[in-house]
This record gives structure tokens, C-alpha cells and sequence, in this order.
């Protein structure tokens, strides 16, 4: 079983258009509601692809009950906690040229509510669990060292941790020695101050990282372990479609792959993993076939 850990949960409601200008007012073409945040994203895909995941985090109001109703119908197992603050709603609008502009509310919760969703991620990681994931940004209320208390659970768990989140609280998890963290470059730039993937990796490393894979939109993704560096892109035809959680795809490729492929094998299927969410229309969602196809067609290798 994978367990994703999602701090601040979505409904992501994702509006498409042929042009997008600010200051006017449009008319949508196409809207689709549905269950989101990072760690929910990530999860939807292991399930799509036939891993076991379960998802973990806060729920509430009518948001949380849409939810957790989207998630059920389609067969995304959960153990989420309720709340009482309401689940935030995110609004993807994404353009005919495939520029998505992304408006994520902050979301809200407690010290004490995070505490309960913490106390839930402490009692799952006593059954067997073969990776924690936990990902995406920090509701306001929640402690900035949220991401490093779950970072210390799975790993007196002896459970292998990736975690996909930015700013003081990526730089707090880094601290606290995960398997895995897997920034953006831009995300990377931020923390580090080095727009130098590879130097700004090794920093991260440095503080307390095993590995770092960076996502580096077409340029691909960039893997540095303690043993060495790999990577793997794309060819270069462009891919049509909404980029928004191709990150997380990403995130559930190395969740899957994370105990069984090599890295330069595992780095390859990050990028078919990401890029076939790229070609589908909403966040968390991917097709088998272009799953398969875009991993065979990735180059990579020794960085
Ligand atoms: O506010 P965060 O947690 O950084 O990002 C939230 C979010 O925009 O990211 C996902 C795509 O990665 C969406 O499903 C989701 O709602």
C-alpha cells in the first residue's frame, strides 16, 4: 500500500477556454469539479494505473463532502480526517495553446486539527506500508514543520518517504532527512538561490536529503542520488494538453517505482508518467497507453 498525505486537499475545479485575457469577462467552454490537491492527485494515478494508495488529510464542509464523494465513485480508497474548516476550491482555467493559470485558495486548519490528521498518518504507518508520500502547500493555521513531523513518522516507521512541497516548509522536511523530496527548478531556485539544478540539488542533499529529482518542465527531470546523477526527458514534439499535476503524476511514478527500478530506469518513467498527464484534460488523471508509450519513448541517462 502507498499512502499519500495531502495537508491541504482541493476541489479543483478546472475551466477550459480558447484565450484567457485579463480584465475581460469570457464565456467557458468546458468545466469539470473534482477531488484535488497534490497528494489526492498522486494517489488517483497509482489507483488509475492498479497500485493500492490511499489517501490521507483533512476534509470539511460541503467542499470536503464533494470530496470525498468524487474520490469514492472513483474507487480511490480513503482514510481522511474531518474538520471543520471547509476544503478549499482551487481554479485551473486552461487556454487552447495549453497555458493553464493556476488560483489556489490558502485553505485553513488548526494546530490541533493537524495534529489529529498527524496522529491518523502515525496509526496507518503501523500496517504495512511501502511508501509515504506527502505533498502539496500548507494550509494556513497548520505548523511550518508539519512536513518534518510526517518526515520523522515514516522514517521511525522504517516507511521510505518522498515529499513535493516548497518554500520553509520544503526546507524544514529537508531537515528532517527524507528518501526523497522532488521540487519543481523553480521551487529549487527559490530555496537554494542557484538556478543550477544539479548545484542546487546537491545543496538540498547537503541539508539532509538522500535524493533530489527535480522536474524541469520539457527539459525533462533531473535525479541526484548519493550514489550518482541521471536524467531523462522528452523528444522534442511538444505535448498539447493541461501541464497542471504533471508533477504529481511524477510524484506517483516514484512512489511506484521507488522500491523495485533502478534510478535510471525509474527516472525514465517519471517523465512517461508526467508527460501523459500533461495529454490529459484535468490534474490526477492519466491514460494507460500514453502512460506506457511516452516512458518507452524517453531518452536518458548518466548525468
Ligand atoms: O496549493 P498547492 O497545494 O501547492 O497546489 C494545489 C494544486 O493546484 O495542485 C494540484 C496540481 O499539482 C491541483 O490539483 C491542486 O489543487
Amino acid at each position: 500500500m502507498i499512502v499519500t498525505v495531502t495537508p491541504n486537499p482541493a476541489l479543483d475545479v478546472t475551466y477550459t477556454l480558447d484565450r484567457l485575457t485579463p480584465g475581460r469577462s469570457h464565456r467557458v467552454q468546458q468545466v469539470v469539479q473534482r477531488a484535488g490537491g497534490k497528494g489526492v492527485n498522486v494517489a488517483s494515478v497509482l489507483t488509475q494505473l492498479g497500485y493500492a494508495a490511499t489517501v490521507l488529510g483533512p476534509c470539511g464542509g460541503t467542499t470536503g463532502a464533494e470530496l470525498r464523494h468524487d474520490l469514492r465513485d472513483r474507487g480511490v480508497l480513503t482514510a481522511l480526517t474531518d474538520v471543520e474548516p471547509p476544503t478549499r476550491r482551487t481554479v485551473t482555467v486552461v487556454e487552447a495553446d495549453s497555458t493553464a493559470t493556476v488560483l489556489n485558495e490558502p485553505g485553513r486548519l488548526s494546530a490541533h486539527e493537524w495534529d489529529e490528521v498527524a496522529a491518523r498518518v502515525r496509526t496507518v504507518l503501523r500496517e504495512p506500508v511501502e511508501v509515504l508520500v506527502a505533498s502539496g502547500s500548507l494550509p494556513r493555521g497548520a505548523p511550518e514543520d508539519a512536513y518534518a513531523d510526517l518526515v520523522a513518522e515514516a522514517r521511525s516507521a522504517g516507511v521510505p518517504c518522498i515529499v513535493d512541497t516548497s518554500g520553509p516548509p520544503l526546507l524544514a522536511a529537508v531537515a528532517a532527512g527524507p528518501d526523497v523530496v522532488k521540487p519543481n527548478q523553480h521551487e529549487l531556485a527559490e530555496v537554494t538561490g542557484t538556478d543550477d539544478p544539479a548545484a542546487g540539488a546537491r545543496e538540498l542533499q547537503g541539508l539532509g536529503a538522500r535524493t533530489v529529482v527535480v522536474s524541469r518542465g520539457r527539459d525533462g527531470v533531473l535525479v541526484v542520488t548519493p550514489d550518482g546523477a541521471s536524467y531523462a526527458a522528452r523528444p522534442r514534439e511538444p505535448l498539447q494538453g493541461n501541464p497542471t499535476g504533471a508533477g504529481d503524476a511524477a510524484v506517483a511514478a516514484l512512489a511506484a517505482g521507488l522500491l523495485e527500478q533502478p534510478w535510471p530506469d525509474l527516472v525514465r518513467t517519471v517523465v512517461g508518467w508526467s508527460s501523459a498527464a500533461v495529454l490529459a484534460p484535468v490534474a490526477g488523471m492519466v491514460d494507460r497507453a500514453a502512460v506506457h508509450d511516452l516512458t518507452v519513448s524517453a531518452l536518458g541517462g548518466e548525468a
